[in-house]
């Protein structure tokens, strides 16, 4: 398991990372969102150790992350660690034995992962000739190879068509299938709502909101939606209601409690006429603009 405790970076004035702590347990895969500047690479960064924090800890099994276990971390850094000018394979197979692995050990399983990519034609080719997809999905396996501890990635998915996102979550599923954690940052909510057992939100270097997807959609205010086959126009000034949105015949609503939404609605089905009458669960992208656009 990782676990960041009270994480706290300062350039200058400037607060990047403050007092940020989560956990990513053993088999999950947690998302990390937040907007541009929220301060997720450089928290990604103090968790591989390539920057130091101004305070704070990072656990790796509860003791201090060590050199040792960091360079079992697989790390997808956002300024991307593959050299333009080499060939792909050869290029994978180098980094593999950084990892531990043996030379044919790491041919072997590159050659394996390029191929079930879809760039098994592409081996020899130098990583600026691949699109940037292609390069995209190279970095992925890069950090997958010599069986990572950990898996930290930096907008993994960014520019991936759909087939090659999925492609890449079952890699990644195939890692915390064998209990290595996961946690990767992405703009991409709706995929992170997807892939996730739990997501962190960051907004000006805090965690604002933090939990599995049900969590943070159950701290999010009631809301129902009624049509009607006529104007919704009569539920104005009715008691503990309020309007959020009303246009002719539907309605979206804010209730105080669930007896107010209920005496709302017995009073349409009274009026007659009603379509619909549903408990509107907002998205994720609507979360996160509540918790993390202020
Ligand atoms: N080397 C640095 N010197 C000064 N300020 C920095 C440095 N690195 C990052 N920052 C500042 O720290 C804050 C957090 O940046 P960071 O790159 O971690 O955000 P991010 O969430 O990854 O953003 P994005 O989604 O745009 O990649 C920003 O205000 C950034 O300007």
């Amino acid at each position: 398991m990782l676990e960041l405790q009270g994480l706290t970076r300062r350039y200058g004035d400037v607060t990047a990372v403050d007092d940020v702590s989560f956990t990513v347990p053993a088999g999950a895969m947690v998302g990390f969102v937040g907007g541009n500047g929220a301060g997720k690479t450089t928290t990604m960064r103090m968790t591989m150790g390539v920057l130091a924090p101004t305070s704070g800890q990072v656990l790796w099994g509860g003791r201090p992350a060590g050199r040792a276990e960091r360079s079992r971390f697989g790390y997808m850094p956002e300024e991307r660690g593959l050299y333009p000018k080499q060939p792909v394979l050869a290029q994978l197979t180098y980094l593999g034995q950084l990892h531990g692995m043996t030379r044919a050990a790491a041919q072997d399983r590159s050659q394996e992962l390029l191929t079930r990519f879809g760039l098994g034609e592409r081996l020899t080719s130098k990583v600026e000739e691949l699109s940037l997809g292609n390069q995209q999905r190279a970095q992925i396996i890069a950090s997958v190879l010599g069986d990572p501890l950990l898996l930290v990635l930096d907008e993994p998915f960014s520019g991936l068509d759909p087939a090659a996102v999925d492609q890449m979550s079952e890699l990644l599923r195939e890692h915390t299938a064998a209990g290595v954690p996961v946690l990767f940052s992405s703009h991409q909510l709706e995929l992170v709502d997807r892939l996730c057992d739990s997501i962190v939100v960051l907004n000006a270097g805090r965690v604002v909101a933090q939990g599995t997807s049900a969590d943070l959609r159950s701290g999010a205010p009631l809301r129902y939606r009624l049509t009607m086959t006529g104007d919704t126009g009569w539920v104005r000034g009715r008691p503990g209601i309020e309007i959020v949105d009303l246009d002719g015949p539907s309605v979206l609503l804010a209730p105080v409690d669930e007896q107010a939404a209920e005496q709302l609605l017995s009073e349409a089905v009274a009026r007659g006429g009603v379509r619909e009458f549903s408990r509107v669960i907002p998205t994720l992208s609507e979360i996160y603009r509540e918790v993390a656009i202020a």
